[in-house]
C-alpha cells in the first residue's frame, strides 16, 4: 500500500484542477467563465454565456458533465461562505434551466474557502440513456463474474460461487465454475447516482433498468482462462470497450493471465483499472505483497501508468474525472463477500464516460460483433455504433461481402439493450432486424455504415507494428490470426522492411486476408496473434481493391463474373489459396462464438521487457474505440439463450 501511496495524487499538477472546469469557453465569455467568481452574482447576459457553456460540455460528454466551484484560472482556489452559497444557488437554476440533475460529489476547504464539484447529468426521456462500456478481464478465479453478480444483482457471494451462478450463460459453465464466452451484464445508475438494477426472483429486466437509468454501464465479461484467449482478445478488439476493469485476487496475486490481459489492454490503448478482490480472506501482508507488485509492474517502462489506491469518494471524484488521460491507473480494493469499497466501485463506475464523442454530423459506422437468427423476426445483428447517427427508416450499406462489395438496407427496427428505440447515437451498442437477409451471409466485422463513407473492402493493408513475443522469427508468408476491431481472420504477411523479425522488433509488414476482403481504416488498433506469437500495431495504409458501391442482384451477379475474370488476370488481387495448415485449420469454425478452445499458450505474456517505452512509442497513436456486444434485441437475446 505504501508503494502505491507514492503516488501522491493531490501533489500531480494534472489532477489539481480535476474537471478542467471552463475549457473550452466562448471567447467572448472567458473572463466571466474562468474566474471563480463567475457563479456569484452572473446578470442575464452572464447567466446566458454559463448556461452556453454547460449545453457545449454536455453535448462534448453525451449528457453529463462534472462541474467545479470556487476554482478558476489564475485564481486560489476557495470560496468565502456568502459566495459559495451563492455559486451553488445559480448552478442550481443553471440544472433546473437546462432540466439537469445536480449532485454534489465533494466539497472541501481550500486555500480561500471551500471548493465543490458537482455533477450535472441530464434526466433522459425513458428511451434514452447514457452508455459506458467495461471490458472485465483477469486471470481465472479473479472473481470477474462474482464481483459482475454482486454489482448487478445487489446480492453478497458466500465466497462459495453464489453470486456467479447468476450469471454464466454454458451448461458447462456452472459446471466448471469458468466464464468460456464473452458476456454482457448491464449495471444502471439514475440520474442522481443511485443503482437501478432491481432483480425480481433473481432475474434482471433489461427494458425496466435502460427505462429508469440515465447511464448504463455494460460489462463484457471475457474469460480468465488461456484457453479461451481469442475470446478474450475479440472481447476487446470486437466490443469496443471504453475502459478495461482488470481483476485480481488478493491471495493469488499478479498470477497467469494478469500480464497478458493489462498487456492486450496497453496495446489497444484501453485505459484501465484494476480491483482487487477477495481481501476479506488475505492476510495483510499477501495483500501488501500483491499491491507492491502490482505498483511495480504498473511503473515499469512497458506500462507507464500511475497507480492511484482509491480509498475514499475524494478519490473516486479525483481518478474517474481524470482516469481518460490513460495515464492514471485507479486501484480498487474490495470483498464480494463483505461488500468492502464496493460503494467506491460503484460511485467511480458512475461517474465513468464513454471516450466516443458524440459528433451526430458524422457519417455512421456500425460495427457488427455478432449475429442471431430470431424465429418470426430474421436475421438480427449486434453491435456498436463507433461514430454518427442511426434513425429508423435510413437506408444504411452492408458489407463487405465475399466480393468487397456493399447492399443498401433501410432499417426496419432498432433495439437498444433489448429495448424498442427510434435512434441510436456513436458511441452505443445496437441491434436490427434485417429483412430477406440470411444470417449465414453475414459475418462478425462486417459493418452497416452511411453511404457517404463510400465504403471499400480490402484484401491488403500494411501495418506498423511491433513483436511482443515469438518463440523463433517471423518471416514473409507468415500466417497468423489478426484481430482488428471486430474482424478476426487469418492474414499472410506479403512483404515487409525487415527481413526477420524476433520479439522486440518493428517494421512495417504488408498483409492480405486469405479468405474475405475486410472493411478497415487507418489508424486502428491491431492485434496479430497465433499461440504463443503476438505483435500489436496500428494499420498505416490500405490497399482497397473493390469499389464498394451499392448494387442489385443482377449487378452483383455481372460483378461476379468480371470479378473472376479480374482474379484470374491479377492473382494479387485474389484471395489465395490457404496453406495446408490452413486448409486443415478451415475445418474449424473460423470465428468461434467463444465455445471453442483457443491455442493453448504457455508462455505468451507480455512482459514490462519486452514492451519498453520506445518501442510502444511508435505503435500507440490512436485509441480507436471498439464496438461491444450486447445481445441488445429480446428476441435476439432469446435466440442467442436457445442457442446456447
Ligand atoms: N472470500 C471471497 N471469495 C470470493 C470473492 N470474490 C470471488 N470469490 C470466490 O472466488 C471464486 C472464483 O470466482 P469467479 O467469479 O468464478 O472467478 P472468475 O474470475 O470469474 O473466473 P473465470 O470465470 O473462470 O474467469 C468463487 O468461488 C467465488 O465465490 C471475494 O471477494 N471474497
Amino acid at each position: 500500500m505504501a508503494a502505491l501511496m507514492e503516488v501522491d495524487k493531490v501533489n500531480t499538477p494534472e489532477l489539481e484542477n480535476g474537471g478542467g472546469l471552463f475549457d473550452p469557453v466562448p471567447e467572448d465569455a472567458e473572463v466571466i467563465s474562468t474566474s471563480k467568481l463567475a457563479l456569484v452574482s452572473p446578470n442575464n447576459e452572464e447567466f446566458d454565456l454559463l448556461l452556453e457553456d454547460v449545453t457545449s460540455r454536455l453535448m462534448e460528454s453525451q449528457g453529463e458533465t462534472i462541474y467545479e466551484i470556487g476554482t478558476g484560472d489564475g485564481d486560489r482556489p476557495g470560496l468565502k461562505d456568502d459566495d459559495y452559497q451563492a455559486s451553488v444557488a445559480t448552478l442550481h437554476s443553471i440544472a433546473q434551466t437546462l432540466d439537469l440533475e445536480c449532485v454534489l460529489l465533494r466539497e472541501k476547504i481550500a486555500e480561500e474557502g471551500k471548493v465543490s464539484e458537482f455533477l450535472l447529468r441530464r434526466k433522459l426521456d425513458a428511451e434514452d440513456f447514457m452508455e459506458v462500456r467495461v471490458a472485465v478481464v483477469g486471470n481465472v478465479d479473479a472473481g470477474k463474474s462474482t464481483l459482475l453478480g454482486v454489482l448487478t444483482h445487489g446480492e453478497l457471494d458466500n465466497g462459495r460461487g453464489v453470486a456467479r451462478q447468476k450469471l454464466f450463460r454454458h451448461k458447462h459453465e456452472m459446471e466448471s465454475g469458468r466464464t468460456s464466452s464473452v458476456g454482457n451484464d448491464i449495471l444502471g445508475f439514475d440520474a442522481s447516482g443511485d443503482v437501478v438494477n432491481k432483480p425480481e426472483h433473481g432475474h434482471l429486466d433489461w427494458i425496466k433498468i435502460c427505462e429508469e437509468a440515465a447511464k448504463v454501464i455494460t460489462f463484457i465479461d471475457l474469460a480468465g482462462h488461456e484457453r479461451y484467449l481469442k475470446t478474450t482478445v475479440f472481447g476487446m478488439t470486437g466490443h469496443a470497450p471504453d475502459f478495461a476493469m482488470l481483476m485480481i485476487g488478493a491471495n493469488a496475486g499478479v498470477i497467469g493471465m494478469t500480464k497478458e490481459h493489462l498487456g492486450l489492454a496497453l496495446a489497444l490503448n484501453v485505459p484501465v483499472f484494476v480491483v482487487v478482490t477477495k481481501i476479506d480472506m488475505c492476510p495483510p501482508n499477501v495483500l501488501q505483497e500483491t499491491l507492491k507488485l502490482l505498483t511495480r509492474i504498473l511503473k515499469s517502462p512497458g506500462c507507464r501508468k500511475i497507480p492511484v489506491l482509491v480509498q475514499n469518494t475524494d478519490d473516486v471524484v479525483v481518478t474517474a474525472t481524470n482516469f481518460t488521460s490513460e495515464r492514471m491507473c485507479p486501484v480498487f480494493q474490495v470483498s464480494n463477500v463483505t461488500g468492502e469499497n464496493l460503494n467506491l466501485l460503484k460511485m467511480f463506475l458512475n461517474l465513468l464516460s464513454t471516450r466516443v464523442k458524440g459528433d451526430l454530423t458524422e457519417p455512421a459506422e456500425f460495427q457488427i460483433d455478432d449475429t442471431f437468427s430470431v424465429p418470426g423476426v430474421g436475421t438480427v445483428v449486434s453491435g456498436t455504433l463507433l461514430q454518427g447517427h442511426i434513425k429508423l427508416n435510413d437506408t444504411l450499406l452492408l458489407g463487405p461481402d465475399a466480393l468487397g462489395q456493399f447492399m443498401p438496407i433501410p432499417i426496419k427496427s432498432i433495439h437498444r439493450k433489448r429495448m424498442p428505440v427510434k435512434e441510436v447515437r456513436g458511441g452505443q451498442t445496437a441491434s436490427f432486424a434485417l429483412k430477406k437477409i440470411k444470417r449465414a451471409s453475414i459475418r462478425k466485422g462486417m459493418v452497416m455504415v452511411s453511404p457517404r463513407l463510400e465504403p471499400k473492402a480490402c484484401w491488403e493493408f500494411e501495418g506498423e507494428i511491433l513483436v511482443l513475443h515469438h518463440p523463433t522469427t517471423i518471416s514473409v508468408k507468415y500466417q497468423a490470426m489478426v484481430h482488428v476491431g471486430s474482424v478476426r481472420q487469418t492474414a499472410t504477411i506479403i512483404t515487409m522492411t525487415e527481413e526477420h523479425l524476433r520479439t522486440g522488433d518493428k517494421a512495417t509488414v504488408r498483409f492480405r486476408f486469405i479468405k474475405n476482403p475486410e472493411y478497415l481504416k487507418t489508424d486502428m488498433r491491431m492485434v496479430f496473434r497465433e499461440g504463443r506469437t503476438k505483435a500489436v500495431g496500428n494499420i498505416t495504409k490500405l490497399f482497397p481493391h473493390v469499389s464498394a458501391v451499392a448494387q442489385n442482384t443482377r449487378h452483383q451477379r455481372s460483378a461476379k463474373k468480371s470479378q473472376d475474370i479480374k482474379h484470374s488476370v491479377n492473382p494479387q488481387n485474389e484471395p489465395q489459396k490457404a496453406s495446408k495448415r490452413n486448409r486443415r485449420a478451415k475445418k474449424m469454425p473460423d470465428f468461434d462464438d467463444g465455445e471453442g478452445k483457443d491455442t493453448p499458450s504457455t508462455t505468451n505474456s507480455i512482459t514490462p521487457r519486452v514492451m519498453d517505452e520506445s518501442s510502444l512509442a511508435t505503435c500507440s497513436s490512436s485509441s480507436s474505440p471498439a464496438p461491444s456486444s450486447a445481445p441488445s434485441s429480446a428476441a435476439a437475446a432469446a435466440a442467442a439463450a436457445a442457442a446456447t
